[in-house]
């Protein structure tokens, strides 16, 4: 594509050298380069993509897109100053896949928890009513039933044009994504057209990213500030912050709760193991899903689905349908007839909900049993909310690892058990090895136990300073089971 076609709506302050050139690839990482490149230097929390300018020409880049001209200008190379470079690469990479955001009806769902699950249920009702849809999640990317690898919550803005633009070829009509705080800030979804925003929550997480709650706040709202008037934008007003996120949006604002008035309501009629009756708009409806979170998380699928303008009747009974996601609340009975519970809840928040959700749904006439751990090289200040809060609410909780990434696992736990109320310190057990602590659970446990193994859910590894170890919750806990009898 010619550089000046690629340029096409990019806020430009100066360009030295020829705008004529045929641009053969686009990267943003010097190390990716190849003849013909167009390399966007950008600065990150590592480093500065600006010291990699000399390097990327090196390696047959001819177009530099920058905030900062170099000292040195190579005359067979096109200088383009932008403000933003990020926001640059957004809009390049839309003009460079021929915007496939317009051809789809995109929607993005942001939040502290639930993206996940609300993403990949609105993803299997569209599917299930017969459209091609598109799913960019933390677990998996598919293109109307074909899996893409997924490495982060939200791509980079490269890959998620690449993955939008083939979804246009086969036809696909809807895209749901996940937008991360992460991706919002470092500008991953610029130049993304929007039709519906979504708000599930903000809760204690990235702390270590963001400094400060405020900040976090102002990441997520970014989003919405952003949605064009065109856009709907559709928030939680259960949440403390649900009316702040909107509030300086131009898209057309929706709202959805179960605790106060709003445009789509729900109600909890029965909550139980195997499943929940819900009062849905109105309607009675029963979901093999569990717990409060995924009345919240179908409800928002519920408000989506009525909002793209499909028959209520339909979605109501292909939602109804719906079966968990893997790894959020995911539960495995053994021979022995106890009762795994595998859960991502990796945040305060998140452990919480999920403990609350079994204590309503409990006999109380069993025990239950919480293992967990906190990742390394995250946020620190989640470890002894995360320590106090498994504690409190079971009968015993085992703190393990839980990727300890670069950091010594031991102090990981440290900091996990600092949390805990001395009255419950007897509760408490530190068993390092994950496999090791999932086993000790089971050797303890007695028919009609509840083991809660959270904070990995779909996970199938354990990283372990740079290397990830084969590791599944779901996997480790039918194998001890069977092979202790229990
Ligand atoms: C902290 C963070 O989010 N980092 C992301 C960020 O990298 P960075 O800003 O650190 O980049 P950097 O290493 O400083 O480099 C700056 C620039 O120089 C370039 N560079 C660098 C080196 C070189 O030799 N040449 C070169 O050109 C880089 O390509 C980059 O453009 O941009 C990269 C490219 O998009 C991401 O891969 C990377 O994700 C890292 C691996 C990561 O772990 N991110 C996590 C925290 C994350 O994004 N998580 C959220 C979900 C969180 C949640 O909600 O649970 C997600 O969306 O996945
Ligand atoms: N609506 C919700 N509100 C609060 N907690 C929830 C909600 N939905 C799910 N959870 C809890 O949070 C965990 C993570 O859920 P999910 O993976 O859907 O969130 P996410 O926002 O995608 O997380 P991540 O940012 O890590 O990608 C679940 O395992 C469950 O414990
Ligand atoms: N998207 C989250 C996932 C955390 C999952 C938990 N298992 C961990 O590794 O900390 C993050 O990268 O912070
Ligand atoms: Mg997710």
């Amino acid at each position: 594509m010619k550089l000046k076609d690629l340029l096409y709506k990019v806020e430009l302050i100066e360009i030295i050298g020829n705008v004529d050139s045929e641009i053969l690839s686009v990267e943003f990482d010097s190390r990716k380069i190849q003849k013909g490149t167009l390399f966007v230097a950008q600065s990150g929390t590592q480093v500065d993509g600006h010291d990699f300018i000399q390097k990327s020409i090196e390696s047959g880049a001819i177009t530099i897109v920058c905030e900062r001209k170099p000292e040195e200008i190579n005359p067979n190379v096109t200088y383009v100053v932008v403000a933003n470079s990020s926001i640059a690469l957004g809009i390049i990479a839309s003009n460079l896949y021929d915007n496939p955001t317009e051809k789809l009806k995109l929607i993005g769902i942001t939040g502290t928890n639930g993206k996940t699950t609300t993403s990949t249920l609105t993803y299997n009702l569209l599917e299930s009513l017969g459209y091609a849809t598109v799913l960019i999640s933390t677990i998996r990317i598919l293109v109307h039933g074909n899996e893409y690898p997924s490495s982060h919550t939200t791509p980079n803005i490269l890959t998620l044009n690449k993955i939008f633009s083939e979804a246009v070829q086969k036809g696909c009509e809807f895209a749901v994504m996940e937008v991360s705080s992460h991706g919002i800030h470092q500008n991953r979804i610029a130049g993304l057209h929007f039709q519906i925003g979504v708000f599930s929550n903000i809760t204690h997480d990235h702390l270590d990213y963001h400094k400060t709650f405020a900040e976090y706040i102002k990441a997520k709202k970014k989003f919405f500030d952003e949605l064009p008037k065109s856009a709907l934008a559709l928030t939680n007003l259960d949440d403390k912050n649900g009316v702040v996120m909107l509030q300086n949006s131009a898209a057309k604002r929706y709202s959805y709760a179960l605790k106060t008035d709003a445009d789509f309501k729900a109600k909890i009629l029965e909550n139980q193991f195997d499943g929940m009756l819900l009062l849905l708009d109105g309607k009675e409806f029963w979901t093999p899903l569990i717990g409060q979170f995924n009345a919240y998380n179908l409800l928002a699928v519920y408000s989506i689905a009525i909002l793209l303008g499909i028959d209520q009747e339909e979605v109501l009974t292909h939602l109804s349908k719906l079966k968990n996601v893997d790894g959020r609340f995911q539960t495995f009975k053994s021979q022995g007839g106890i009762v795994a519970i595998i859960d991502y809840a990796h945040t305060p928040d998140a452990l919480e909900n999920v403990l609350n959700t079994i204590q309503n749904i409990r006999t109380r006439n069993e025990k239950l049993i919480t293992i967990v751990g906190c990742g390394g090289d995250r946020d620190r200040t989640k470890r002894p909310e995360m320590g106090k809060m498994a504690a409190r609410m079971s009968e015993l909780a085992i703190f393990t690892s839980d990727n300890p990434r670069s950091e010594d696992p031991e102090e990981i736990l440290k900091e996990v058990e600092a949390g805990v109320e001395p009255q419950f310190y007897n509760r408490t057990l530190k068993i390092t090895d994950r496999k090791e602590a999932i086993k000790t659970a089971y050797k303890m446990a007695e028919k009609g136990d509840i083991i809660l193994i959270a904070g990995k859910g779909h996970e199938t590894y354990q990283e372990i300073k740079g290397v990830k170890h084969h590791f599944d919750d779901l996997e480790t806990a039918q194998e001890l089971s069977n092979q202790l009898n229990k």
